[in-house]
């Protein structure tokens, strides 16, 4: 069924002397089973407001979000987060942070210990369960959020920058890791980044959004991340001449879009 997102929009009111903030304006998006959806745009142009409101931490100013039929009026296990900065507790061990929403929801301790072990093993963690998160590399904390996420079996996973901290090797190899995952997993995803290339690898759909409001002014089909989960190595679907094209033309939009706002 997946999510329907109907002519919403935000706006943070005023504060401080600021004048009210139109964060988004008449946004339509659907986000359907297994739908991989990458949100790109300029800075400012609400891709987090976007996350926030499918999370269920900000309420729309008008329009509605509903999610397989119910209407989306806060956050639920139905959908997980994962930031830039993972949001960890450090000092516990990556058992315990990927176990800790297993605890919330009030899981006995063996299931627990039983699923998190699977996803520590499916993000390539295993052997890592009693190391404290601050001593692990930021690659590997970022699997230990991912991880995380997907223990508690949301329909959407939503990632806000995930890989924006990583090292570019690091990055490239998280991003396959990811897909395979999805793959695997059949979650939808919705997921924000700043990299044109990133999106158009990762995404079955990317969305364009401009600001002043935000609004999504380009919609595009992605062929790129079948390509490589089909068996095309990563770095061939990135140096193709389709893919090379399209990287151009949403550079195009996103600069004049840069341009607009200076
Ligand atoms: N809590 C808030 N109160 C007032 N204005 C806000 C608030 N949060 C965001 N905004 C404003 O709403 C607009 C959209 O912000 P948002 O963070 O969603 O954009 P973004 O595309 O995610 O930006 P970035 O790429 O820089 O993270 C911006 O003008 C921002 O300043």
């Amino acid at each position: 069924m997946g999510l329907n997102i109907q002519d919403v929009s935000v706006v943070y009111p005023a504060a401080d002397r600021r004048p009210p903030v139109k964060a988004l304006s008449g946004i339509n998006l659907t986000i359907d089973d297994n739908e991989f959806v990458v949100a790109l745009g300029a800075s400012g142009c609400g891709k987090s407001t976007l996350l926030n409101l499918i999370a269920g931490f900000l309420s729309p100013s008008s329009g509605s979000l509903v999610l397989d039929g119910r209407h989306v009026s806060g956050p639920g296990a139905d959908r997980a987060v994962v930031f830039q900065k993972h949001a960890l507790l450090p000092w516990l061990s990556v058992l315990d942070n990927v176990a800790f929403g297993l605890q919330i929801q009030g899981l006995g301790k063996s299931a627990r210990i039983g699923t998190a072990n699977r996803f520590i093993a499916m993000l390539g963690l295993d052997g890592f369960q009693d190391s404290p998160v601050y001593k692990l590399s930021g690659g590997m904390q970022q699997r230990v959020g991912i991880a995380r996420a997907l223990t508690c079996d949301p329909r959407i996973l939503l990632m806000d920058e995930p890989l924006g901290a990583l090292d570019a090797l690091t990055r490239e190899k998280a991003q396959e890791l990811i897909l395979h995952i999805w793959n695997d997993t059949y979650k939808s995803v919705f997921f924000i980044t700043h990299s044109v290339e990133e999106a158009l690898f990762m995404g079955t759909k990317l969305i364009v959004m401009s600001p002043r409001p935000g609004r999504i002014t380009h919609t595009f089909d992605l062929p790129f991340s079948r390509q490589f989960l089909d068996g095309t190595p990563a770095r061939e679907v990135k140096a193709s001449p389709d893919f090379i094209r399209l990287r151009e033309d949403v550079l195009k939009i996103i600069f004049a879009d840069e341009e607009a706002a200076a």
